[in-house]
């Protein structure tokens, strides 16, 4: 039986109290392995969500930035592909990033020792157990199942990449290439969060200063989704927005994302070799809504194993993000998003459900 949320904190509103060490759980990767498993067990069925449409089969591509036009010297083909960049922010939260530099053979190196990690023995996983969210390596299940009421289908390993880079011993091959993946993706997240930076107005660097950059917490979470007897009842991550700036994810060829566009979940297919970039929830802060963070939702299937790695960029630990001044529009009140520490935002995230876009609800519910 999974544990209820904390005494006191209704589901959509998340308290920074420090929740129980998560229960002993089978990850799903051995669960999906059991002989003749044909059914899944009750604590994975996942409500279906009344709420929203189901699956567009839309043919409206989702927005692609080609990234060696941004970062170009030709000033018309860089403020074009701000603007472009700017469109993709705020009509969809997401986009593809082309010719952004990092080798194929990395990306699928990385992917490549994840599902390596993910193969080792239950116990060799377990010395990566985190017992608290800010433990810079933490491997289980779920997301958070001292509070799930329903598990959901997905193993991940999250790590700390920077401003202090971890990594775990097993396999012997993974601090190299995870080191070498993150300090690249970091340069492509830079140039990306200027262009936003730009696209919103402002000085290019306005972003960087304000969250710190230089410092920038960069999660990488590796997500294992193994082929799942009844999809249709499982989630392997329910409807969320992602904290920080900007998330940029890779993936297996196996598709199970989708994004909510237009009040529809899109189905997205990534193009090769390309990160598949969004928004976060301070980009919104900072940006006073002018670009939202997007719901998007992992979804799994019964034949394949899906590995996806999402590297999550955002503000220094330490840096209180609050809404650019110069984006405030008459009468419009600064403090309306109480400005809060990262590291206490992501805290407040990680130790709770994962419940769509309750946490930045919740700070905006309590500024003053
Ligand atoms: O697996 C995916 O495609 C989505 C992962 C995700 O949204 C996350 O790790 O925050
Ligand atoms: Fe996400």
């Amino acid at each position: 039986m999974a544990t209820t949320a904390p005494t006191g904190s209704p589901p959509s509103q998340p308290s920074l109290t420090h929740s129980p060490p998560p229960r002993k759980l089978t990850s799903v990767k051995a669960l999906s392995e059991s002989p003749g498993l044909s059914s899944i067990p009750s604590i994975y069925t996942f409500p279906k969500q009344p709420n929203h449409e189901p699956v567009s089969d839309t043919k409206e591509p989702i927005p692609t930035i080609d990234f060696s036009l941004l970062i170009s010297s030709n000033p018309d083909e860089r403020s074009k592909t701000i603007r472009e960049l700017g469109k993709a922010c705020g009509d969809w939260g997401f986009f593809m990033v082309t010719n952004h530099g990092v080798p194929e053979r990395m990306m699928k190196a990385m992917i490549e020792v994840c599902r390596e990690f993910f193969e080792l023995t239950e116990e060799e996983k377990g010395e990566c157990e985190g017992k608290h969210v800010l433990d810079p390596i933490r491997y289980g299940t779920s997301f958070n199942p001292s509070v799930d009421k329903i598990l959901y289908w997905r193993d991940y390993l999250k790590i700390f990449q920077h401003p202090a880079f971890h990594s775990p011993s097993d396999p012997p091959s993974f601090r190299e290439i995870a080191l070498d993946y993150s300090k690249r993706t970091r340069g492509v997240m830079k140039e990306i969060v200027r262009g936003i930076s730009e696209s919103l107005g402002l000085e290019d660097k306005y972003v960087e200063k304000a969250s710190n950059l230089e410092n920038c917490l960069q999660i990488m979470i590796a997500n294992l989704y193994p082929p799942c007897p009844q999809p249709e009842l499982a989630m392997g991550l329910p409807a969320h927005s992602d904290h920080g700036l900007l998330t940029l994810l890779i993936q297996n060829d196996t598709v199970g994302l989708q994004v909510l566009h237009k009040d529809k979940w899109v189905n997205i297919h990534p193009i090769p070799n390309s990160f598949l970039a969004n928004i976060g929830d301070h980009i919104e802060i900072l940006s006073h809504g002018k670009y939202k963070s997007v719901l998007h939702q992992a979804v799994v299937n019964d034949r394949d194993v899906r590995i996806s790695i999402a590297l999550a960029h955002a503000p220094a630990a330490d840096a209180a993000v609050s809404p650019a001044p110069m984006l405030l529009e008459d009468g419009q009140n600064p403090l309306a998003c109480q400005a809060m520490k990262y590291k206490e935002y992501v805290e407040l995230q990680q130790s709770n459900k994962l419940d769509g876009k309750s946490c930045l609800e919740h700070i905006r519910n309590r500024g003053i």
